[in-house]
């Protein structure tokens, strides 16, 4: 019998995509979708590409409506999943897409977002290399799954082999991330007219202030752990994104400081011992790296290494879809471990294209 499935924020950019996602899904059924100012009209005028789905009705986002399912995904704005879960029966497997229960440390929180603090849950990166595959065993049975940040999965996991590996120095690592536009959600914003964006690269939360940088340094330290330095690492990482014109995609350019005697040798073999037998990250061969098109649409994170001699760094190139592997799939990926399923269960790995 198939799981019955709400989603809350359906009405967004994340939530629509899970609908998406969702709609194929063999063991899942959408009963309930629920969102806040569009409370009341039909899905399919928000998401007019969900035609099966189309004819849903967007109820409130409460307690009351979201129980009475086997599954919940929750797509709100940061801090209004805190107090809106934690209402929700025990038994209810709940995957949350936003920020609000990924940072084991309250102080990051408080440092980068504000307002209370709920916890953290089991994290869904499952193919975060970790010491003895905890990353796995974190989320079976998992009944509260944080998904990660889109910006965060396209950098941890350029760089957690390497530094699970201890082939790189972990206090000198720089990434500079080009973002497609949805990763700012669909709600007007200064600066994210379309006549603003088109034709122009935008840096913007320049200079260690974006709030994904505590989240990937959470998720290097686990690397590191591989090394018995869970809470010693010391991560450091300047972490620039630039808006472009594209309305999906994260492409992140990700170097380092190699350690003294690593070579480009190790650093594949260290790639392909961590990601080899992953079905959604894919290393490229040598001398190609990925394109943000070549995995729009798909659950697939594609990475292409290289090292630069003469600087003596590793540079790791990472494309993912910043609403499938990035959000929607991370989540969906998530509750099938959780829920005994096929890891894969409803995830495209072909993209989309042109
Ligand atoms: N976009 C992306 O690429 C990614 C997004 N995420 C995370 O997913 C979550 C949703 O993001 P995204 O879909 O982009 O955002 P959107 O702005 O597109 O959607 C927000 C959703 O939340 C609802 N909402 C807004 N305000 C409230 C409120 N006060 N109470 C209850 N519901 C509310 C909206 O309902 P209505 O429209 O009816 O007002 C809408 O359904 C965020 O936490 C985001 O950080 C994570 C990774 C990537
Ligand atoms: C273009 C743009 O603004 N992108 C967003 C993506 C963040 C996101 O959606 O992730 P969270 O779940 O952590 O909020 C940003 O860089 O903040």
């Amino acid at each position: 019998m198939s799981s019955s499935v709400a989603v809350a924020g359906a009405s967004g950019y994340a939530g629509g995509e899970l609908l998406r996602l969702l709609s194929t899904h063999p063991e899942f059924e959408v009963r309930t979708v629920t969102a806040h100012s569009s409370v009341g009209r039909r899905l399919g005028e928000l998401h007019p590409n969900l035609h099966t789905l189309g004819d849903l009705v967007l109820q409130e986002t409460s307690a009351e409506t979201l129980a009475g399912h086997d599954l919940v995904f929750v797509a709100l704005p940061h801090g209004h999943s805190g107090p809106l879960t934690d209402m929700l029966p025990d038994d209810v497997v709940v995957v949350d897409a936003g920020a609000d229960h990924r940072l084991i440390n309250e102080n990051d929180w408080h440092r980068f977002y504000g307002g209370d603090w709920h916890g953290a849950w089991a994290y869904g990166l499952p193919e975060l290399p970790r010491q003895e595959s905890k990353q796995r065993e974190w989320l079976r049975e998992a009944t509260r799954i944080a998904a990660p940040g889109c910006n965060v999965s396209a950098v941890s996991i350029a760089l957690a082999p390497a530094v699970a590996a201890g082939l790189v120095e972990t206090d000198d690592l720089v990434s500079v991330l080009s973002v497609g536009t949805s990763g700012a959600g669909r709600a007007l914003r200064p600066g994210m007219l379309a006549s603003e964006i088109m034709g122009s690269a935008n840096a913007y939360k320049v200079g260690g202030t974006h709030r994904h940088i505590p989240e990937i340094v959470q998720d290097l330290r686990w690397a590191a752990s591989g090394r018995g330095e869970t809470s010693t690492a010391d991560i450091r990482i300047s972490f620039t994104p630039v808006l472009v014109p594209m309305s999906r995609g994260i492409l992140a350019t990700s170097t380092a400081r190699l350690a003294v005697g690593a070579t480009e040798d190790d650093l594949r073999e260290a790639y392909a011992a961590a990601y080899g037998g992953e079905r959604f990250i894919q290393v490229c061969e040598p001398g190609r790296f990925p394109a943000t098109a070549e995995v729009l649409g798909s659950n697939l994170a594609s990475i292409g290494l290289a090292v630069d001699h003469d600087a003596r760094r590793l540079v790791a190139v990472s494309a993912l879809d910043n609403l499938v592997k990035g959000t929607a799939g991370a989540a969906i990926q998530s509750a099938n471990i959780a829920l005994g399923l096929d890891e894969g269960a409803g995830l495209p790995i072909e993209g989309v294209a042109p």
